[in-house]
């Protein structure tokens, strides 16, 4: 059986448009997966489920999903799903949560599904913050999914201020219970995913009252509803939130808490504990218990690169054989891929989707260093790790909202159709501007960080700066951009310390002029926020460079390198006027930069299809199933738009009658009235 994904093999049924553009590559896109993905293999295995799941017809899916209601999404979703589990074992490595990730998505799509959360969010802090003893009692369960679980933080009145939460757990010495209790309306829970309709268990996130004293946010595995008739336990009010902008495959629920009892053992105590007669075990860092956030977010920057390079992919392909309007030849209109406005839309999003793919594997790599180090008491990396995937989930979420809607704009007006699937991707992208952190907040949190930082250097001890803001301490050296990409990260650097000092110092100013530390904060907030953002676009910069630098084939080297300096040029020419301000950067450097931006556009041109096909989406995973959809979307593969966009029209449910009650009902009888 040959494998859909090689650019060598060209399928004669494709669209020419796109064939011509695959012959034009310089590279292997197998190869280029490999560097993607991290290996050969990693690489392989994927095309290896993606090609398995196809051919299973229970996992496509049944009908379109823009065309189903929010209750038919979520029977569809955890149709596939449960499907999906029968054959997990056959089909992926379970131990592998890349593998689970991406088959996930093949299946489900954007639209979220009832088991989400419990691989992400339900098993993980329960593997970080559970003992020994509560593992055995329910981590198997769990990943046997005898029991279905979610991750319950937010409520109603409070998601970002965690120290604010108002379910209590209160320790009852009598019966050495914790009593959850939601003393308000402001107090329920909100939002987690799949707490509505389908979860029987949740980790439950409450503050702490031992003996009248609160010790902070801490987490409770909490079982919720009866195991076998599914409805809540008396004591519990739980459902669904309604609509969503996107994941509405999902039920994202409340829940509120009437003095419910669990047992003392509930309370996650691998790092910290109550003892029987009330006395608290701290954890080792006061932060313990946001671990698991710290780990979501640091795989946050791969995850949006992935989500960022499906809506690319699907830009991309149509671009390429959408025809409108002249160039030089008048006898045949040009493939809109070859306006230069529309290399400009989409090229630069394509690099930033390499740059947050290779940045989120240095990122959850260093996720689990930290876990090896916390797990033998050492937390000494948490703030540092804190604080950079504060940034980068920060900046990736936006930038990727950015990349989404300019490649749904570079598909014109079938862009705005869902069968573009591009606006589904959206929707599940910009959430994750809000979820795990919302941005602004998080962004804050880094700069906190970062005004440390300077506030070391500035007392003349950069040797204790740590390796990620060394540069802070680094003398002004002027740079000659011509030498390459060190010359451009020097420059980066100038334009971020610069930014980084200016915020601090307007901070120390105010508290000087007798404004309260808070309200300096605040009033600098602004300034530190953008701070923030330069430090973590450096990073993600010297992360892309790291990578290009260690790859060794040639042809993948040099398509690569040119990719990495649209992303230098692109990101560089966004924040020059802030070296420009104090004259670091000449206006004849700013034409080098445009110039060079303009120059990697062009280079680029020939392998942008390539590019994209090799991230080896399958056209499942864009909503363009092979199996019972041959008409669905944008950017399938054999780019065969226009048939299937008719196709896709005539089985919308409008189209199954040719007269709707909306005119029987409504408009003929005005049109009647109006005729008397
Ligand atoms: C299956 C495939 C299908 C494809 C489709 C699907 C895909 C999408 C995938 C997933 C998405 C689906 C669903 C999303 C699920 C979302 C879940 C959630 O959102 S869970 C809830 C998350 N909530 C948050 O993130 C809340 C944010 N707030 C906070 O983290 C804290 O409140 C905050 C802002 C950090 C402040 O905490 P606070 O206790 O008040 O601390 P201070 O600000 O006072 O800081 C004190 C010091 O502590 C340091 N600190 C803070 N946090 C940490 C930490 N985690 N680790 C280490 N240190 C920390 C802080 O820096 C301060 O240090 P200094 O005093 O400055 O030294
Ligand atoms: C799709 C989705 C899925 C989710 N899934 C889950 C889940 O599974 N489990 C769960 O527990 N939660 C979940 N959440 C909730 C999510 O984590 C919170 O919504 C998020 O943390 C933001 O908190 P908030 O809603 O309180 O926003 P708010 O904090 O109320 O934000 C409103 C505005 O106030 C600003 N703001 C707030 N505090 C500050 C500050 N200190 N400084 C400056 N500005 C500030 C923000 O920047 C923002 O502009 C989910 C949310 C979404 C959208």
């Amino acid at each position: 059986m040959t494998m859909v994904f090689l650019n060598k093999e060209i399928r004669d049924g494709d669209n020419p448009d796109l064939t011509e553009e695959r012959k034009t590559a310089t590279f292997d896109t197998n190869k280029m997966a490999e560097v993607i993905y991290g290996s050969e293999k990693l690489a392989r295995r994927r095309r290896e489920i993606s090609q398995a799941v196809s051919l299973i017809p229970e996992l496509a899916d049944s009908k379109p999903l823009p065309f189903l209601s929010r209750n038919e999404k979520i029977l569809e979703s955890t149709r596939k799903v449960t499907a999906l589990n029968e054959h997990l074992p056959r089909l992926i490595n379970m131990n592998d949560e890349d593998e689970a990730w991406h088959i996930h998505s093949e299946v489900i799509g954007f639209e979220g599904n009832p088991l989400a959360l419990h691989h992400s969010l339900f098993i993980p802090p329960l593997v970080i913050q559970g003992s020994d003893e509560q593992h055995e009692k329910w981590l198997g369960r769990a990943k046997r999914r005898e029991i279905i679980g979610c991750y319950a933080q937010t409520e109603l009145g409070h998601g970002s201020n965690i120290r604010k939460l108002e379910t209590t757990a209160t320790y009852s010495l009598s019966t050495q219970e914790f009593i959850l209790h939601t003393p308000t309306i402001n107090a329920l829970k909100w939002w987690p995913g799949a707490l509505g309709k389908s979860s029987n268990h949740a980790v439950v996130v409450a503050s702490l009252i031992i003996k009248e004293q609160n010790y902070g946010p801490h987490l409770f595995m909490v079982q919720i509803r009866d195991e076998q008739s599914h409805e809540p336990l008396p004591g519990i009010a739980v459902g669904d939130i309604g609509p969503k902008m996107a994941f509405n495959g999902a039920d994202n629920g409340f829940l509120g808490f009437n003095n419910f009892r669990i047992p003392r053992g509930n309370l996650l105590n691998r790092h910290c504990n109550v003892e029987v007669d009330g006395t608290y075990v701290r954890p080792p860092h006061d932060k313990m218990n946001y671990a698991g956030m710290i780990r979501v977010r640091s795989r946050m920057a791969a995850e949006q690169g992935t989500f960022m390079a499906q809506a690319l992919t699907i830009a991309v392909r149509y671009s390429a054989v959408r025809r409108q309007g002249f160039l030089e030849n008048k006898s045949q209109e040009v493939k809109v891929l070859d306006y230069q406005t529309q290399q400009h839309r989409l090229f630069p999003a394509i690099a930033r989707s390499y740059a947050f793919i290779f940045c989120g594997f240095e990122t959850i790599q260093k996720y689990e260093t930290l876990q090896n180090e916390m797990n033998s008491g050492n937390v000494s990396l948490m703030a540092d790790l804190h604080a950079l995937t504060s940034g980068i989930k920060s900046v990736v979420t936006y930038q990727t909202g950015e990349g989404i809607e300019q490649a749904r704009m570079a598909c014109g007006g079938h862009g705005y159709s869902m069968a573009s699937y591009i606006s589904e991707i959206y929707g599940c992208a910009i959430g994750g501007c809000t979820y795990e952190g919302e941005n602004m907040v998080m962004l804050l949190q880094l700069a906190r960080y970062l005004v440390k930082s300077v506030e070391l250097a500035m007392r003349g001890k950069p040797g204790d700066l740590g390796p990620m803001v060394a540069y802070l301490a680094y003398p002004d050296i002027k740079v000659d951009l011509v030498t390459g990409p060190e010359a451009y990260v020097k420059m980066f650097q100038h334009i971020s310390k610069r930014q980084s000092i200016k915020a601090t110092e307007k901070f120390h100013r105010k508290m000087e002029s007798g404004v309260s530390r808070d309200e300096a904060w605040n009033q600098c907030a602004v300034e530190l926020t953008r701070a923030s953002r330069l430090h973590t676009r450096l990073y993600i910069i010297e992360t892309f460079i790291r990578r290009v630098d260690s790859i060794e084939d040639l042809s993948i080297k040099m398509v690569l390198t040119d990719l990495m300096n649209l992303h230098l040029n692109y990101e560089l020419l966004d924040v020059a006027s802030y070296a420009l301000e104090d004259g670091f950067m000449s206006s004849t450097q700013m034409g080098f930069i445009k110039n060079q931006l303009y120059s990697s556009l062009e280079k680029i041109r020939p392998n942008a299809v390539s590019l994209v096909d090799s991230f080896q989406f399958s056209d499942l995973q864009l909503r363009s199933n092979l199996l019972n959809f041959l008409f669905q979307v944008l950017g399938r593969r054999d780019g065969h738009v226009y048939q299937n966009l008719f196709e896709w029209a005539k089985s919308s449910p409008l189209n199954q009658t040719e007269v709707l009650p909306s005119v029987t009902q409504y408009l003929k009888p005005m049109m009647e009235k109006a005729k008397l």
